[in-house]
């Protein structure tokens, strides 16, 4: 079943075309990764999407209903959620206050059930209490709950975000460089991490990467774009194997890994 779809979707800056015509299906449950030389127009599918920049041309289609007249709140709400390709934390805040925003969403208590610190009040904040500790469990957070969170070492600052971005319950997990400045051994770690929390959490998951070998290791297909356009797609071995692929981006591959 087809989960997100761009129908033809062009988004120009001026005179820029930064996506030119795209089309792309992502099916449910599935990894798509998102791959190109920089400029290449990912990070603007990625705003598009979730309705930081409009459409120029195209439709945008979740869950078979359109999406791109959505502001960026409601399309949280419809179940797509985000990280940034530059970290975007509460970086005065601890690591446990950095999710419990995030899950604050999700509470069904009003202003006055705060105030009279009633039944319904306690009941919802031991429910956060207990989502935000399952998430920095499951991120492997826990023992640096306390921190704040711009003290974190840039690998956990990353997995602190994807853990901020769980805490709304997305069907759709959009990750904007997940492993940007991590090391070899954080790349694997955080390969784990995206696997486990896609199974255990029943998400579609598209992530935009340079490094090749966290998009060869978790993703079941991968659309290749180079100057706003569709250079290729296919699963990990067609692309790694397809000449245009090879020419236009990973043959710099030993450069950007
Ligand atoms: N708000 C904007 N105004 C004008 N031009 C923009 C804007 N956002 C993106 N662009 C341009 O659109 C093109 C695509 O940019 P985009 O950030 O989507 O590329 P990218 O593939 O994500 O690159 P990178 O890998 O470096 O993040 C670039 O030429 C960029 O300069």
């Amino acid at each position: 079943m087809t989960l997100l779809e761009l129908k033809n979707v062009t988004k120009k800056f001026g005179g820029l075309t930064a996506v030119g015509n795209m089309d792309l299906k992502l099916e449910k449950d599935s990894i798509l990764g998102l791959i190109g030389p920089n400029g290449a127009g990912k990070t603007t599918i990625f705003n598009l999407i979730t309705g930081i920049y409009r459409v120029t041309e195209g439709d945008i289609i979740f869950e078979n209903k359109p999406i791109n007249h959505l502001e960026p709140f409601q399309v949280a709400d419809a179940g797509i959620t985000r990280t940034f390709q530059n970290i975007r934390l509460f970086k005065e805040l601890s690591t446990y206050d950095n999710i419990l925003t995030a899950c604050h969403y999700n509470t069904n208590y009003t202003i006055m059930d705060s105030v009279l610190r009633n039944k319904k009040y306690r009941e919802g904040e031991k429910k956060l209490h207990k989502q935000v500790t399952d998430l920095l469990d499951i991120m492997e957070l826990t023992d640096r709950k306390d921190l704040v969170a711009g003290n974190l070492p840039y690998g956990l600052q990353r997995r602190l975000e994807i853990a901020r971005a769980l805490a709304l319950h997305p069907k759709l997990l959009l990750l904007d460089e997940p492993a940007a400045g991590m090391n070899p051994d954080e790349t694997i770690k955080l390969m784990k991490l995206i696997k486990e929390v896609r199974k255990q959490f029943d998400l579609t998951v598209l992530v935009i990467e340079h490094h090749m070998d966290l998009i060869m290791g978790i993703c079941d297909q991968v659309v290749v774009l180079n100057f706003g356009k569709k250079l290729a797609e296919g699963n990990t071995q067609e692309i790694q194997s397809n000449p245009k692929v090879i020419e236009a981006y990973l043959g710099e591959e030993e450069i950007i890994c």
